[in-house]
């Protein structure tokens, strides 16, 4: 599946991002169940970004050499900035996306999968069932998410405002695309506070 279209103001100001969207799920790809991982994902990321984004998305089953090989595509020929995945970051023998990511990494970024079974364990005990991580390709940063699409917004927003707080793993994204030489990603406070050391913050478009 293909879908690359732009949505939002371009000449708002912001730099234009271009984020991959990966559901990896067997019933899903095969139409045993209407997919809800790629529609959670796009809700949510339209909501917290102010940048006006090009999305490119692909649904797929749980095959490791098919979700490297999505991933090496959307960093890249498509030249993805962010690459968001979803689904099969379990322990079954079909849940391969870390195995996946972890083959087209340059860099690790562990502590994105450590804040994330952090959070989700504030939603379910089950949360250390995930093995999600996060690597660097290039210019690109790639996320795994859990595949239950409530967990998208659980894990990307987190409980910001309960006590004690539990920062959502997408306030680290947009440093760390500045980090690694990405557009200037600016988040909607109120639905994600992005945190940047003050040397690293843009004066705020009007
Ligand atoms: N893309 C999706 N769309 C809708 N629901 C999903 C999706 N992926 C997962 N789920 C739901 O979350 C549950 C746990 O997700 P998990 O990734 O472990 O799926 P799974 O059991 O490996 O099956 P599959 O790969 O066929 O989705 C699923 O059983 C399903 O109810
Ligand atoms: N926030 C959040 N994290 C979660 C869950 C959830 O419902 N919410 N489900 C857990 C469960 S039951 C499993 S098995 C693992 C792996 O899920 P995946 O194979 O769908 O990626 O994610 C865990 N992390």
């Amino acid at each position: 599946m293909s879908d690359d279209t732009t949505t939002s103001d371009a000449a708002n100001g912001f730099d234009p991002v271009r984020i991959g969207l990966v559901s990896i799920s067997d019933r899903a790809s095969a139409g045993v169940y209407q997919d809800q991982g790629l529609p959670a994902l796009r809700e949510w990321l339209t909501k917290a970004l102010r940048n006006p984004v090009a999305w490119v998305e692909r649904l797929i089953p749980d095959e490791q050499d098919g979700i490297s090989a999505t991933l090496r595509a959307l960093v890249d020929d498509e030249h993805c900035d962010l690459v968001l995945t979803t689904g099969g970051t379990g322990p079954a023998p079909r849940d391969v996306t870390p195995e996946a990511t972890l083959a087209v990494a340059d860099k690790e970024m562990p502590g994105f999968g450590e804040q994330m079974r952090q959070i989700s364990l504030r939603f379910v005990p089950t949360a250390i069932l995930s093995r999600q991580v996060a690597v660097i390709r290039g210019k690109a940063l790639v996320i795994n998410l859990p595949g239950q699409p409530k967990a998208i917004a659980e894990t990307l927003e987190g409980l910001p405002n309960a006590t004690p707080p539990a920062p959502g793993i997408f306030a680290a994204v947009p440093y760390c695309v500045d980090l690694i030489g990405g557009p200037y990603i600016e988040t909607d406070a109120a639905v994600c506070k992005a945190f940047r050391p003050k040397s690293a913050i843009r004066a705020p478009k009007s």
